[in-house]
């Protein structure tokens, strides 16, 4: 037998703290590339301006050392541990780790949004440094400890999917089932990571595993598919791409950029398959320890990073949120763009819990609503002389039960990402408003239209606090408009007919 190495605990805090740093600001080459060509091939115009946000956000971040998403994610660790390795530590491995993930989301110069909640059915506290991250350990032989860590948007795990198929079901069939009811609020273009086999819990695992697997769909095609599951994810991103749901919902070529595939074997008497999207903010590193210190991760080239730098639509429509009136709401076109300045307040899911609650409760509001515009945003926090940190938007449809109360209250505007639902937008056009989109994964980007920032209510909810944001030209699309008009539906639909039709030249 060789000899133990010895895993010191510093050496696992100080290589998770620096891997989790590292993924907040930047993107794994290999998403940034496919993105790239993505970028290139795409036909559809707000898709592709969408994923011209989301590449400058990128480089920005790269540079600047800030989140790619407001959204720092739930930490994901996959760890291999080699069984001949020893870790120096009286704590268990989640609290090394854990306390690896503390230090990484409250790190002084790039500090990371606390989105964990604990006692999640009931109060939902806010644990405050992102922890208890989610550890899966597995003992491989060796003497080395091999460690993936992922921070998985909330986003996109909101939109998992899991069958305990029958034998003979169609894998295939399933997946393009699933993708019109997840929408747009996992943020594509991303990956589908899909598990096959096991048991329930083991299949979910592996589809989430299967993610941390580079992109290689471009090479895959051009070789050709030497498995059955090669096969089986050609077969998956072709059908799904086909669909035409595009970069965040507004219709293109571009949905995924691979689809991955861990299977294991399972019972005779079922198919277990499980499929987890991964957003724009597909955020994943692995690293090494074999005992000689903390495993540091190398910075990527900024110059392989795709030349596109997004610029404002010279057609957008400016719109003082200041002055803002109902006949000008009414006059907005879905797919119209607009670069918002001045007022709106903010808030989102537990904001919008204790509104309902206040008003049932028959308490006052701290807020009046009445002729505004709120964003659908829980910010990161400022650092450096920021006004506030990356500042992105959230999942409306979230927002779609409150709907009818807030535009009872007289809100004008509501701006986010990823479609309404049905209800909704009914809603929307009797109360004849509109509903803005802002790109997903864009948070940087976004963030340096914000030039001021001041909680107004509900501090002790944190990020998910009531701010009022002062901003300047902040680019929006209007997604629902006060006729009802949905981009959401409109566009994927219009994509997908021009896919099966071959035709793909936009006539704008
Ligand atoms: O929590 C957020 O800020 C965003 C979330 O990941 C979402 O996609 O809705």
């Amino acid at each position: 037998m060789s000899d133990m190495t010895v895993i010191s605990e510093n050496d696992l805090i100080e290589s998770v703290a620096d891997a989790l740093q590292y993924i907040s600001y930047y993107h794994p080459m290999d998403y940034i590339r496919a993105l790239g060509e993505a970028y290139e091939a795409e036909k559809g115009p707000a898709a592709k301006d969408a994923i011209a946000q989301i590449l400058t956000n990128s480089r920005m971040c790269a540079e600047g050392h800030r989140p790619l998403c407001q959204d720092t994610g739930i930490v994901n660790v996959f760890v291999k541990w080699g069984q001949n390795c020893r870790l120096d530590s009286t704590q268990s491995l989640q609290q090394v780790v854990d306390e690896g993930v503390r230090r990484a989301y409250n790190h002084p110069d790039n500090k990371l949004r606390a989105s964990i909640l604990a006692d999640p059915a009931f109060t939902r506290r806010n644990t405050r440094d992102n922890t208890p991250c989610v550890l899966s350990v597995e003992m491989v032989p060796g003497n080395r400890v091999e460690i993936d860590v992922a921070a998985k948007g909330g986003g996109s795990e909101n939109k998992s999917k899991f069958k305990m198929m029958n034998p003979s079901d169609n894998i295939v069939d399933w997946v393009i089932e699933q993708i019109p009811s997840m929408g747009a609020g996992w943020c594509p273009p991303g990956m589908l990571g899909i598990g096959i086999g096991g048991t329930a819990e083991h299949c979910v695992k592996l589809a989430k595993q299967s993610l941390m697997d580079p992109i290689d769909m471009g090479q895959l095609k051009q070789r050709g598919a030497q498995s059955d599951i090669e096969q089986l994810r050609i077969d998956i991103f072709d059908a799904v791409n086909a669909m035409g749901v595009g970069a965040q919902g507004l219709g293109g070529l571009a949905t995924v950029l691979d689809v991955k595939i861990l299977d294991a074997p399972c019972h005779a008497a079922g198919k277990p398959v499980a499929m987890i999207p991964n957003c724009a903010a597909t955020r994943h590193a692995h690293f090494t320890l074999d005992g000689s210190g903390p495993a540091y991760l190398e910075p990527p080239k900024l110059d392989d990073y795709p030349q596109v730098t997004w610029q404002p639509d010279s057609a957008a429509r400016r719109v003082d949120l200041d002055a803002l009136t109902p006949a000008e709401v009414e006059s907005w076109n879905h797919g119209d763009r607009l670069l918002l300045s001045g007022k709106m307040l903010t808030g989102r899911d537990a904001a919008h819990k204790r509104i309902k609650d206040m008003l049932e409760a028959g308490e006052e509001l701290p807020v009046e609503f009445k002729g505004r515009a709120i964003y659908y945003v829980g910010p990161v926090d400022p650092v450096m002389g920021e006004v506030v940190g990356p500042a992105g938007p959230t999942t409306a449809t979230r927002m779609d039960k409150f709907t009818d109360m807030m535009l009872d209250l007289g809100l004008l505007a509501m701006i986010g990402k990823a479609e309404r639902g049905h209800d909704a937008v009914e809603v929307i056009s009797r109360f004849k408003v509109a509903y803005l989109m802002a790109t997903g994964g864009a948070a940087y980007l976004v963030s340096r239209a914000i030039k001021g920032a001041e909680v107004v209510a509900f501090e002790d909810l944190g990020m998910e606090a009531i701010y009022e944001f002062e901003v300047q030209d902040m680019p929006v699309t209007v997604a629902v408009d006060a006729a009802g008009n949905n981009v959401h539906t409109l566009a994927p639909a219009e994509w997908r007919r021009r896919i099966a039709a071959g035709n793909l030249e936009h006539a704008e």
